[in-house]
């Protein structure tokens, strides 16, 4: 069967720096797969590539067997794919539910002209966003926050409606970047059901970019490392957990053994 994504010799250069390095991942539909590596390896280059946030130097991504580079972000994601940021992106100002609706929006067949002279059509389609909205509110337990502005919201929950949001554009394919970044142990552990339970729910293919292990090795079936843009090892987790070069990259040298 096709690869659901298909990334071919991705490279990415910011001026002299080069990010990417020949990067090449294979996804087929359902996988959970891990990106890895220190600190400025390129690993949200690697996501911003996908999502056509920059466009590959070199190299093909294709979703479905078609060519995603060159595409706009909003064409990305309407191929099929969402993200999750590094640092938490919402509308802040907005209630949770705004937030959601705004990104059930790509999905609307109505016309501006129609929306300004509130159509009837138009209308029941604003009531339909906004019955999904609140349904997927629901599903991520934040239904009872609807009216809350979403800055109010403590930062795990802030997390889910991040996610609640990706999820509204319809994804096949989810990229979530470090999304346990600043979480305890407890809610590294309540994230790792949530991600197997939505992968399984909403039938998704996962990218993990991810600096706890314990996420990471838990719940990813393969896993990539990246270290100065380059694959420097790859395979299950238990292989990764005692590579030299991925110890080495991540202690420096004479840190292994
Ligand atoms: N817009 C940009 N312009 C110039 N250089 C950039 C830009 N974005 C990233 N870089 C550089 O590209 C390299 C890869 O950065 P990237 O953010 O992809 O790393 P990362 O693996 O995600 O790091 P982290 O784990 O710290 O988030 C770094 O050297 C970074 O400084």
């Amino acid at each position: 069967m096709t690869p659901l994504l298909q990334i071919d010799h991705v490279t990415h250069y910011f001026g002299g720096l080069c990010a990417v390095n020949d990067f090449n991942l294979d996804l087929e539909t359902g996988e959970l797969v891990g990106i890895i590596g220190p600190n400025g390896a390129g690993k949200t280059t690697i996501f911003n590539l996908i999502t056509g946030v920059y466009k590959a130097t070199k190299g093909s991504i294709r979703l479905k067997e078609k060519e995603l580079v060159g595409l706009k972000p909003n064409e990305i994601t309407n191929r099929g794919i969402a993200r999750t940021f590094q640092n938490i992106r919402l509308f802040k100002d907005l209630t949770v539910l705004d937030n959601v609706r705004t990104a059930c929006y790509g999905q609307v067949h109505t016309t501006l002209g129609g929306a300004l002279l509130g159509l009837p059509a138009n209308i029941r389609e604003e009531e339909r966003i906004a019955d999904q909205a609140m349904d997927l509110l629901a599903i991520f337990k934040l239904d009872n926050l609807a009216g809350e502005i979403s800055k109010n919201l403590p930062y795990g929950q802030q997390r889910r409606l991040e996610i609640a949001r990706a999820l509204a554009t319809n994804p096949s394919l989810l990229l979530l970047d470090e999304p346990a970044a600043g979480m305890n142990p407890n809610e590294i552990e309540q994230l790792m059901d949530f991600i197997q339970w939505i992968r399984k729910d909403f039938k998704l293919t996962i990218i993990l970019i991810e600096h706890q292990m314990r996420l990471v090795m838990g719940i990813c079936e393969r896993i990539k490392v990246v270290d100065f843009g380059a694959t420097i090892a790859e395979g299950l987790p238990k292989e990764i957990q005692n590579n030299p070069r991925v110890l080495e990259a991540y202690l420096g040298p004479g840190g292994v053994g």
